[in-house]
């Protein structure tokens, strides 16, 4: 038997009639009538469900990441919990870039710590290449995935240049980008050289989860929302479009997500995105005139509310499935991550909420 390494065979399964490439996440992403709003969390898998903290008691994050058991089972737990149409592969956006040489570890309560930071010519040219076997774990946790989920979509991920090079040159998380920018601002050629290398990176790992059949891919720009418009445009789209481009020929679903990224949206979907990502600064309405009618809108919930009363929640799902009817195609999300301190019965009523308010007739009925 040969291996397949083009996830050709994976898709022409996923795509059989109610099969992961026609469920209700993956039409809403094309644009596809729906038999109702797909609903899924950014970090529905983490801190805020008592049997993720079980499983993670003694795994450090890292190690967990490299276990496809784990894996498995983590990115399982919030869809048995909560009934969302999608899943997304338990991992985060350093991974890649470990497999890639760099070292790093993910400390408790911090994030991403970089124990030499990226900062010059030789350093980026120590971010080597990868390929399936640097990250065998990921390839493996993504094809037990899809067999245990059956119907429901696995969304892969990974993080974009801008966010990955902020970790890099910082050494850690920050709030001003202030090293990054520098870099940026200061040497043009060698950030660019750093961002390109990246998205090489970014590009494979996505190729791998893709090979191994997710339905979908999210490029997470979290911290893209820094910049403006123009130099977002010079120093960051031509590497995400390297990464969403890229993956044209994949024939998935391409969402694109920042925070703070209200003057960005029409670039960020110009990346070669098929979705972008709101967060709750905002409307859906107003941000589907920035993307264009040619693109579907993922968002936009402020995690926040999740803390506020049921019924102020109940009136904000209302108004921002009310607000996504002017995208072409809505898949309801939250603006940013669950918080680890959201009461998880919470976020079950909301993907509940979220299907009885959208519920349409099927044709013909
Ligand atoms: C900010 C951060 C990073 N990495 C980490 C942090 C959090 C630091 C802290 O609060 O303790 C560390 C981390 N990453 C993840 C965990 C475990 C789960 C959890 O936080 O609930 C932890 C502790 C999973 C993850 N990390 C990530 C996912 C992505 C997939 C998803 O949305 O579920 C998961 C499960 C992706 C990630 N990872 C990172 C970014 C910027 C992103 C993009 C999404 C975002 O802006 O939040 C870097």
């Amino acid at each position: 038997m040969t291996t397949d390494t083009t996830g050709a065979a994976a898709r022409d399964d996923a795509s059989r009639p109610g099969g992961p490439a026609d469920s209700p996440f993956v039409r809403a992403c094309r644009r596809q009538p729906v038999p109702h709003t797909p609903v899924w969390f950014m970090r529905q898998a983490g801190r805020s469900l008592p049997e993720y903290r079980e499983i993670r008691a003694n795994v450090a994050m890292l190690e967990s990441c490299r276990r496809p058991d784990l894996v498995t089972e983590i990115t399982l737990q919030p869809v048995r919990r909560h009934k969302v149409d999608a899943a997304i592969l338990f991992s985060d956006i350093v991974v890649p870039v470990a497999a890639a040489g760099v070292d790093l570890d993910i400390v408790p309560g911090t994030g991403p710590v970089v124990a030499e930071p990226v900062r010059t010519a030789a350093d980026v040219q120590r971010i080597r290449p990868i390929g399936r076997d640097d990250v065998p774990y990921v390839d493996e946790a993504v094809r037990m995935l899809v067999k245990e989920l059956g119907d429901t979509p696995l969304i892969g991920f990974a993080g974009a240049p801008f966010t990955l090079a902020s970790y890099l040159v910082e050494g850690g998380p920050s709030r001003n980008h202030v090293k990054t920018k520098a870099l940026m601002y200061g040497d043009p050629e060698l950030w660019h050289a750093l961002a390109g290398r990246l998205a090489e990176v970014t590009l494979a790992f996505l190729r791998v989860q893709i090979a191994a059949g997710v339905s979908a891919v999210q490029l997470f720009d979290s911290w893209a929302g820094a910049l403006s418009e123009a130099d977002y445009r010079r120093f960051v789209l031509p590497h995400s479009t390297t990464v969403l481009s890229g993956l044209a020929d994949a024939g998935i679903p391409r969402i694109h997500f920042g925070v703070g990224t209200a003057e960005l949206l029409g670039a960020m979907g110009e990346a070669g995105a098929d979705v972008v990502g709101v967060d709750w600064r905002t409307p859906l309405d107003v941000a589907t005139r920035r993307i264009g009618p040619d693109k579907a809108v993922q968002g936009n919930l402020d995690p926040c509310l999740l803390f506020a009363p049921w019924p102020v929640i109940e009136a904000e799902v209302r108004r921002i499935l009310d607000e996504g009817r002017a995208a072409p195609g809505h898949v309801f999300n939250l603006g940013h991550g669950v918080l680890p301190e959201t009461d998880p019965e919470v976020l079950t009523r909301v993907v509940a909420l979220v299907h009885e308010l959208s519920a349409r007739p099927a044709e013909g009925a």
